[in-house]
């Protein structure tokens, strides 16, 4: 299913556990900071209207989606951060340097999540061009940054379930 037939924003919330004492790190990457912002908005909405506290969410910018891997690993390497929720969007260029980029920040978050066994949540948008990406940022086709940060708190209620841990 594409995000053309499933909105971003839509998404069952039943069972979700409670993320009050929950420690959330979000990294954006600046390239495209118009839609990246959209991003940001809708995950720290989506995490506040879930029960997450604002002093318990921080933000780290990077300068692109490239180095959103080290940013997400230093906040996954802080103990006191529950889950982190990587956030950009890299627009189909020319050449395939967009391929590097993606394919690089996938396996590289991926390898942060199990590498500190946490959440590490790909919220990067891949678009052909601008007009997708908006469509993806609080368009049509709603938001990944709201996906992102429920996918978070989801995660993090498997992990009490399968773990018995309270947070
Ligand atoms: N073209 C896009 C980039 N490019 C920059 C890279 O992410 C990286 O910062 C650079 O190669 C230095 O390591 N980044 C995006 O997030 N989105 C793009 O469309
Ligand atoms: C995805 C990018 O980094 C972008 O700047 C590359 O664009 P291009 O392939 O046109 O050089």
């Amino acid at each position: 299913m594409s995000s053309a037939d499933k909105n971003l924003s839509v998404f069952s919330t039943e069972g979700l556990p409670d993320i009050s004492q929950r420690k959330f790190a979000i990294v954006v990457a600046e390239w495209n900071s118009e839609v990246t912002e959209k991003l940001f908005e809708g995950a720290y909405a989506t995490l506040i209207r879930y029960g997450a506290l604002a002093k318990n969410i921080e933000r780290g910018n990077v300068p692109g989606s490239f180095e959103l891997t080290l940013g997400a690993h230093w906040y996954a390497q802080r103990e006191d951060i529950d889950a982190v929720v990587a956030l950009g969007v890299v627009i189909q260029g020319e050449t395939k340097h967009n391929d590097y980029i993606n394919h690089a920040v996938a396996q590289g978050i991926t390898n942060v999540s199990i590498k500190t066994n946490k959440p590490v949540i790909f919220g990067v948008l891949t678009p052909n061009n601008m007009e997708q990406a908006l469509e993806r940022s609080g368009g049509v086709h709603g938001n990944k940054g709201d996906e992102a940060a429920i996918t978070a708190i989801k995660m993090l209620g498997l992990q009490e379930k399968i773990t018995n841990r309270r947070g």
